[in-house]
């Protein structure tokens, strides 16, 4: 045998180091799976060979028609609908950052986003027009605006929003325009670094104004893989679009329906009525879906026996067992995963041991309900003292931060160094923010965002461990807990409820609940307040916004001597 290199000649070249990116996965689809569906949407539908030639005529007039230069941010402001699903390909395929934006979100909050990111371009659903030039005339005088295309949509009965002739003017062309002009021969720009920046996300401003999240194309190609290892997505599903592709990328799986030639279910908006009649007409398989969106489909009067099983991947808050318990019971299967925008993806997720199936349900829901474990991909994952960064007892008692290693850990936050050294330390590791505890079989689970922890007398009490208890009275929809202030024990736990359409409220009375909750907690974990609202407010993505709820404590007259005891810790969230 020839015996000329040695071991230690043996460098990278560059048939193996070409820059990971995953928007190679879409050219694949094309040719395995060009013939079958790969968007539908109301009536409409493409094969995956069709939505790559859409993608890259879109793609080819991003720098040619438009004037957009390579590294600059493009927007998108949309719900789920098939443009949306495409621009995540196309703007990044032009060499460009892509930038989603929330729909739900103000005018004001907009403006500073475009402006924050220097977006030059704006792609913007039909019924955001209103929204989009209320925030572009937000700039100041002299500051150059993006330009805008328009995306329109057919199916939408009331066109009203687009008579507006003056409106229409602002616009330069009409996203199908695009489709219609652009070449389908365009070489779309591969990262010439796999580290090169592929998307820019804002923050849900759960815990503070939203964060501007910078992620690269290697972090982006590792996270959407590892997402669809870890809940085992198989090849071709039909996946419905709950959650927003304006939420981190859908949490990577624009791109990973590709990989796996997947038919994307798309929708403009859902309520539970429509996600059953979607399940049963397209036979869906999989779906993504925070906790608040599985109460109302336990909640839902169409909760009906499914056409097949529909695999769940639920995160984005702690969901309650009694919820899991639930929806499970309608015949959905759930998969737990964490995750934050800073890291894009699930990266830490409840791995399911077979032998945990023949336990009661009640049991199995308890279980699911934990966080879990670090995902194949991620290096390593702590529950640390957040002041020593020493990793806690695996009691299931002792809590301290989740932090976290690995490719998918964000490249930092745009134009706030500050913020992005005080989560990404020295030791190597990304603090969260996140309050949790280790079991003693390495699972790990959620008790609060450091902010939220409530100390009462000296315990801490997690408010997601009081939430689950009320979670699983039978009168409750949702419920909150934040820390009131209280001269004696410093501060206790106040719960915000909302009742069960049809659960009469004067059979409820908070004395009821109050019972309810010491028959289920330790004594010191007991909220000492209910308060019965209509409706908790919520973030743009349908998180419980316990900073107004706090404002609503204080304005109930309790005085807050005490209530910053509640940071804990030093993470992502204290900002
Ligand atoms: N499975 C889960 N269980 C409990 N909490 C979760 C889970 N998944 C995500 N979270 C919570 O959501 C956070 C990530 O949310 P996201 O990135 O959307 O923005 P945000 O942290 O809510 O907003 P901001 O950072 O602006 O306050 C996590 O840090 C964690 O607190």
């Amino acid at each position: 045998m020839p015996n000329n290199t040695n071991m230690e000649e043996l460098k990278p070249r560059f048939a193996n180091s070409c820059p990971l990116t995953p928007l190679g996965f879409l050219e694949r689809a094309s040719i395995v799976y060009g013939d079958s569906i790969s968007v539908v949407y109301n009536d409409l539908s493409y094969t995956w060979s069709q939505t790559h030639t859409r993608c890259l005529r879109v793609a080819s007039c991003i720098e040619s028609f438009l004037g957009v230069k390579k590294g600059q941010v493009v927007s998108v402001v949309a719900p789920n609908i098939p443009p949306m699903y495409e621009l995540n390909f196309a703007v990044p395929m032009a060499g460009v950052i892509l930038n989603n934006i929330n729909t739900r979100l103000n005018a004001v909050t907009i403006s500073v986003m475009l402006r924050h990111s220097e977006s030059k371009l704006v792609f913007v659903d039909q019924l955001s027009v209103r929204l989009v030039l209320d925030a572009v005339n937000l700039f100041p005088k002299n500051t150059p605006t993006p330009l805008l295309v328009l995306i329109t949509d057919e199916s939408i009965t009331d066109q009203t929003s687009l008579t507006d002739v003056k409106d229409l003017e602002r616009f330069v062309c009409c996203y199908e325009e695009l489709v219609e002009k652009g070449s389908e021969n365009f070489k779309w720009v591969r990262p010439v670094n796999e580290w090169d920046p592929i998307v820019l996300n804002y923050t849900s401003g759960t815990t503070s104004s939203p964060k501007g999240v910078v992620h690269s194309h290697r972090g982006v190609f590792v996270v959407t893989l590892d997402s669809l290892i870890d809940w085992g997505v198989p090849k071709q599903p039909v996946y419905l679009w709950t959650l927003p592709m304006f939420h981190a990328n859908g949490w990577g799986y624009t791109w990973g329906t590709a990989a796996v030639g997947a038919t994307n279910v798309c929708l403009r908006r859902f309520d539970g009525e429509i996600i059953f009649n979607l399940i049963r007409r397209h036979r869906v398989t999989h779906m993504c879906a925070a906790p608040i969106v599985l109460n109302m489909l336990s909640n839902s009067p169409n909760a009906g026996p499914l056409p097949n099983p529909v695999h769940v991947m639920t995160g984005g808050a702690p969901p309650p067992a009694a919820v899991l318990l639930r929806t499970e019971s309608l015949g959905f299967v759930i998969s737990h995963g964490y995750g934050m925008t800073e890291m894009l993806g699930v990266v830490v997720s409840c791995a399911w041991k077979k032998e945990w199936n023949m336990f009661p349900a009640t049991e199995r829901a308890r279980l699911k309900s934990r966080q879990g474990v670090r995902t194949a991909a991620m290096t390593e994952v702590d529950v640390v003292d957040p002041n020593s960064g020493v990793s806690v007892k695996r009691d299931g008692l002792t809590m301290g931060e989740i932090v976290l290693k690995g490719s998918c850990v964000m490249l930092g936050y745009l134009k706030n160094s500050t913020a992005t050294a005080k989560c990404i330390r020295d030791g190597g590791w990304f603090y969260t923010g996140d309050m949790a505890v280790m079991h003693p079989d390495g699972y790990l689970e959620i008790k609060d965002r450091s902010k939220d922890v409530i100390i009462s007398g000296g315990e801490n009490v997690s408010s997601v461990e009081v939430e689950s208890a009320l979670y699983s009275h039978p009168a409750v929809d949702e419920a909150a807990v934040v820390a009131c202030p209280d001269e004696y024990w410093g501060e206790t736990p106040l719960a915000f409820v909302t009742l069960k359409k049809g659960a009469v409220r004067v059979t409820v009375t908070e004395k009821e609940i109050l019972e309810y909750c010491r028959e289920k907690l330790a004594h010191f974990m007991v909220p000492k307040v209910v308060v019965f609202r209509d409706k908790l407010p919520k973030t743009s993505t349908g998180k419980i916004q316990k900073f107004t709820l706090k404002e609503i404590v204080k304005s109930m007259g309790y005085s807050s001597s005490s209530s910053s005891s509640s940071s804990y810790g030093v993470g992502r969230s204290r900002m």
